[in-house]
Parts: C-alpha cells; sequence; structure tokens
C-alpha cells in the first residue's frame, strides 16, 4: 500500500501483509539528514484500515538483557482480545507471531522475523494470534501498542518449544521465566481460539 504522504517525502508507514492473515508488518520510512533520522512509529490515520475501529489504549516497553532470552508467547482470551503492534526500540529481535485462530487455514502456523533499529519494521499481532520474542543483541527493547488493557487473569501462554509449533529460535534459549516455562503444551486435539 503506498501512501500519500511518501509522494511528498513526508514520513509514512508501508504495511505489508504476511502469509498469516493479520500478521502484518509495518515499515517507517525514515526522513535523513543533516541532524539525523525521524521516523513515524505509529498512525492511527495511516492504519485506520488495520484499526478497523480500534484503539491503543496501552503501551507498554520491555528491556530484556540476555541474548538469547525469549518473552513469551502470550495472548488474551476474549474479552480482552487485543491486536498488539511491538516495534524494536534498541537491539534486535527474533519476533513471533502464532496463529491460533479456531478455523484458520493457518491454524498453528507462525510468522517469524528480524526487528530493528535499522529496519523500522513493526510487527501487528491481531486477536488470536500468540506473541513472543527472542533477543539476539544485548539490551533489547521493545515498544508494545495494545488495544486491549492488561488482564492477567484471561492471559494465555504457549510453550516456546511446543513440537507442534516448532518454532526454529536463533538462538540456544538463554533465559526464560518461570511463568513462561511453566505454560501447558497443547494438546493435539487443541481446534483453536474462537475470536
Ligand atoms: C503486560 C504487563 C505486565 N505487567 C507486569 C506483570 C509482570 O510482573 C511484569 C512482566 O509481565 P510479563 O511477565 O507478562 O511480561 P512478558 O512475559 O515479558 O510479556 C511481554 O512480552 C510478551 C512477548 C508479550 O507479548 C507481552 O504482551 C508482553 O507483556 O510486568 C504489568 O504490570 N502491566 C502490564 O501491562
Amino acid at each position: 500500500m503506498h501512501n500519500i504522504a511518501a509522494a511528498s517525502g513526508l514520513v509514512d508507514l508501508n504495511v505489508i501483509p504476511t502469509a498469516i492473515q493479520g500478521v502484518n508488518i509495518v515499515v517507517s520510512k525514515p526522513v535523513v539528514e543533516p541532524r539525523g533520522s525521524f521516523i513515524r512509529l505509529f498512525c492511527e490515520e495511516e492504519l485506520s484500515s488495520l484499526l478497523d475501529g480500534r484503539k491503543i489504549v496501552q503501551i507498554n516497553r520491555s528491556l530484556t538483557c540476555k541474548p538469547g532470552a525469549i518473552r513469551g508467547l502470550h495472548y488474551q482470551h476474549p474479552p480482552h482480545a487485543e491486536m498488539k503492534m511491538v516495534r524494536c526500540l534498541k537491539g534486535r529481535v527474533w519476533d513471533v507471531a502464532v496463529d491460533l485462530r479456531r478455523g484458520s487455514p493457518t491454524f498453528l502456523h507462525y510468522h517469524a522475523q528480524e526487528l530493528s533499529v535499522e529496519n523500522n519494521e513493526m510487527m501487528i499481532i491481531p486477536e488470536g494470534c500468540a506473541h513472543g520474542f527472542q533477543i539476539l543483541e544485548a539490551d533489547s527493547e521493545l515498544l508494545y501498542l495494545h488495544t486491549a488493557a492488561y488482564a492477567p487473569d484471561a492471559e494465555g501462554g504457549l510453550r516456546y518449544d511446543d513440537l507442534l509449533l516448532s518454532i526454529n529460535w536463533p538462538l540456544p534459549v538463554s533465559e526464560l521465566s518461570s511463568r513462561d516455562q511453566s505454560h501447558s503444551l497443547l494438546s493435539e486435539h487443541f481446534q483453536g481460539l474462537d475470536t
């Protein structure tokens, strides 16, 4: 999708779909000039078709120190299901979205890619998809934009090493929270989440 702003040289956001419906990559085109650079991180108007009336209600940031550490994979059950937009503010991460939607043609498939300060890319993870990441550089920071508030009692989680997902993490896992270690493995009878 080409944005009018690009024609005028203003900062803009380009949306690239992935093989998983609703998992999109937003690329911010930097304006580079003698003082440095400027990028647009988010724009409700430019992303209105993806947001489809959703509002950002919470913005979080995480710092993860040890290369190889994994956070996730998390999602929230309805009525707290959320669209999440994640962007790397420092370092490099390998970001993963897993499709858990009942009846989806890409059920239990995942999209994974590097997010970094250099590539200026943001991943959009829709409701019904789980999110997790592994940091590739020390002290990497992630920014999260959420369309639903944090609801710990509504949180679900996947094990990073679940064989039904077979996620090919780039580094040996160096750190994992006790909570993320304790998620249950998916049953082979798991039919997916209702969204
Ligand atoms: C999300 C959140 C967390 N917290 C507290 C709860 C814990 O004491 C601490 C860390 O939370 P949690 O262990 O859930 O964070 P992660 O496991 O790193 O989860 C994060 O990384 C994965 C990959 C994600 O996708 C989550 O959206 C994101 O929150 O912050 C709050 O107080 N408020 C909040 O809104």
